[in-house]
């Protein structure tokens, strides 16, 4: 159904190609799964498919694509409308109307579906994206997910032959992306469609794959084959890897029934790494190391880069904090000078001790929607936290309320002692950074050297600070690409060093690993950890459960705008099968969550 004959891609400004003499043929009602590195070429290869590449892209395209016949070269992407389905990254880019319901009518109109069809594909659609109570909602006020389903849910009802996915769960909460794929399954199996989507979060996908494509030397094989080679691949291949077992198992259900004798050498230890599972300190008696910064207000690492620079840019007197030019203060950095409110007070021994976020019987309206309700949260120096919960559930807006770009309706937040949406911008970034969900959102410069330069300059960094950063994350990011042109997984690097170059007291994260390969989650994880153990609160909203078992000593579960569950990571994931990593689920009972554990106990 596509065949990809000799395909090769170069981007302007790049010496080298994208893809190199790619051959490949994905078969007629299969659905195949495209892996690999972050940025190294998925979305390209995708987009070939498209037409887009070269068409809205830029660059060259060699070789040829075909689509059920059609070449992509000479059939723009209008012309394949009819044939190919297609989501991108970003799924508000794709949106031609205002409200959830035209959304999904849109493409069935432009084919010219009769209304009685578009009527019904309308409502199966809505009932199996659960979009129902939305039909009528603006798209503009949707959550990420929400709008992520939307996207989805657009071009599943003109029944193209062909789909063509990038990241497709990538803002889905974890039972949404298995509806997501339990219906494309269906669509390969009962209608024959053909299905090629590009996934980092293997965990979900590899299951339901007929065949896998790695990239960057374009091998095709079955799904065990590939992830016996690939260098990424889901926690259960890698707990298969590390065991031994052949062949290897890639879902739960297959490694459980591998794993006797795992559990036996196992048993009667517990895990002691990585430091980020144990539960936070202040939650139970005072550690020497808290002890010290109380005595301490500002942490060595401050300290360090002393007082220099300027306040990070911002337009003067901006309220909430607005993005745009000068990095918005509600995204930005802060040089620690708010350290002092972190001294500690004399509390009850066995209660929490500092509190850098205090959240009281927060209420918040957005419109019509009560996003959150009589929540109460608290957060020290030092604690990892990952909100979790469904989509829309209002873990965005509860990031949004503490770096003051919404202000409470009812109840109270504190960071630092202070209200965020009544702090002027300039002060807050000293507290507050925040990475949002669209990392677009936070870039602004032309290049990625000229963000770095900004980045380092507004934190008061040294010179080069940022750049390193880029570097750990993610290595081979040049330094005169435009932030535009740069691959999902690339830009959300840039992002974070831009935020972790400020090294704010209290650091936000929405959904931080959209288009990160495992390895460079990996380097995320062990940069938080260091940042966590000297100091910094850190909460992330994530719907990576195996992000949230690796970095959060505590995980807060948010159900329709209220608080349900707020407890120890291990204690919370491992009594809901939503939020349970796949180590936990094969070696339940025993406690752990995380392939690193389980290989430093044997
Ligand atoms: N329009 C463009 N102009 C110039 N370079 C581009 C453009 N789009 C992508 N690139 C470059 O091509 C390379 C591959 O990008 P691509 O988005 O295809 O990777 P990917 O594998 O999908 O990455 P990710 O996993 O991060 O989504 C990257 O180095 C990126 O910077
Ligand atoms: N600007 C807005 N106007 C009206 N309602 C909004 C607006 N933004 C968000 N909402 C609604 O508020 C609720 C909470 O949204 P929020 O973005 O906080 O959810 P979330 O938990 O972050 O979701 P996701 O996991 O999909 O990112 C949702 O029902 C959403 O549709």
């Amino acid at each position: 159904m596509i065949r990809f004959e000799n395909v090769s891609v170069r981007y302007e400004e790049d010496a080298e190609p994208t893809l190199r003499n790619v051959n490949l043929t994905v078969p007629e009602g299969e659905l195949v799964l495209l892996v690999g590195p972050s940025g190294v070429g998925k979305s390209t290869l995708l987009g070939a498919v498209s037409g887009l590449v070269p068409h809205f892209t830029g660059g060259t395209l060699t070789g040829r694509v075909t689509v059920d016949g059609r070449d992509t070269r000479t059939h723009p992407p209008r012309e394949l409308a009819d044939l190919v389905g297609t989501v991108g990254q970003d799924p508000s880019a794709h949106f031609v109307t205002d409200t959830v319901e035209d959304e999904l009518a849109y493409g069935m109109e432009s084919l010219g579906l009769a209304p009685g069809v578009m009527r019904r594909r309308v409502e199966e659609t809505l009932d199996l994206l659960g979009l129902a109570e939305l039909r009528d909602r603006p798209i503009a006020t949707l959550s990420g997910g929400q709008r992520q389903r939307v996207a989805i849910g657009s071009v599943l009802t003109p029944h193209p032959k062909v789909l063509v996915l990038d990241e497709p769960t990538s803002a889905l909460d974890p039972s949404a992306a298995e509806d997501v794929l339990a219906v494309l399954q269906r669509l390969v199996h009962d209608l024959g469609t053909t299905v090629l989507l590009a996934e980092h979060r293997l965990e979900r996908v590899v299951q339901y794959a007929d065949q896998v494509i790695l990239l960057p030397d374009a091998v095709m094989g079955p799904p065990a084959e590939i992830m016996s080679i690939s260098p990424v691949h889901p926690p259960v291949v890698a707990l298969g890897r590390l065991a031994g077992w052949a062949p290897l198992p890639l879902t739960v259900r297959d490694a459980r029934r591998r794993a006797a004798p795992l559990k036996a050498s196992l048993e009667g230890r517990a895990p002691t790494s990585p430091a980020g599972l144990l539960p936070h300190p202040t939650r139970n008696t005072a550690p020497p190391a808290l002890e010290a910064r109380g005595a301490n207000p500002a942490p060595p690492a401050f300290e360090a880069r002393g007082a220099g620079g300027s306040a990070p840019g911002s337009g003067p007197g901006a309220s909430p904090a607005p993005r745009g030019p000068g990095r918005s203060p509600g995204l930005g950095k802060g040089r620690g000078g708010g350290f002092s409110l972190f001294r500690r007070r004399r509390t009850e021994p066995g209660t929490p001790t500092d509190t850098l976020v205090t959240v009281t019987a927060l209420g918040v309206r957005r419109a019509r929607v009560e996003a959150l309700r009589r929540v109460d949260l608290q957060v020290a120096p030092g604690e990892t936290v990952a909100l979790m919960g469904r989509n829309g559930a209002g873990k965005s807006t509860l990031l949004s309320t503490l770096v003051g770009m919404i202000e409470p309706t009812t109840g109270t937040v504190r960071v630092a002692g202070r209200a965020p949406h009544s702090t002027p911008p300039r002060e807050l970034i000293r507290q507050v950074g925040l990475v949002p969900q669209e990392p677009r959102d936070l870039l602004y410069a032309d290049t990625v050297a000229a963000e770095c330069t900004a980045a380092d300059a507004d934190a008061g960094a040294t010179p080069g600070t940022c750049r390193a950063l880029v570097d750990d994350l993610l290595p081979e990011i040049a330094d005169d690409t435009h932030p535009r042109d740069l691959s999902e997984g690339q830009r959300l690097a840039l992002a974070l060093a831009v935020v972790l170059t400020g090294r704010p007291p209290l650091l936000l994260l929405d959904e931080p690993t959209r288009g990160l390969d495992y390895a460079a989650k990996a380097r995320l994880v062990a940069h938080l950890r260091t940042l966590a153990a000297d100091g910094h609160a850190i909460v992330l909203a994530t719907h990576d459960v195996e992000l949230a078992a690796e970095l959060a000593h505590r995980v807060v579960i948010i159900a329709d705008g209220e608080v349900v569950a707020d407890g120890p990571t291990a204690e919370v994931v491992v009594s809901s099968p939503a939020f349970s990593p796949q180590v936990a689920k094969i070696l339940a009972p025993q406690p752990w969550l995380t392939v690193e554990q389980v290989e430093a106990a044997l």
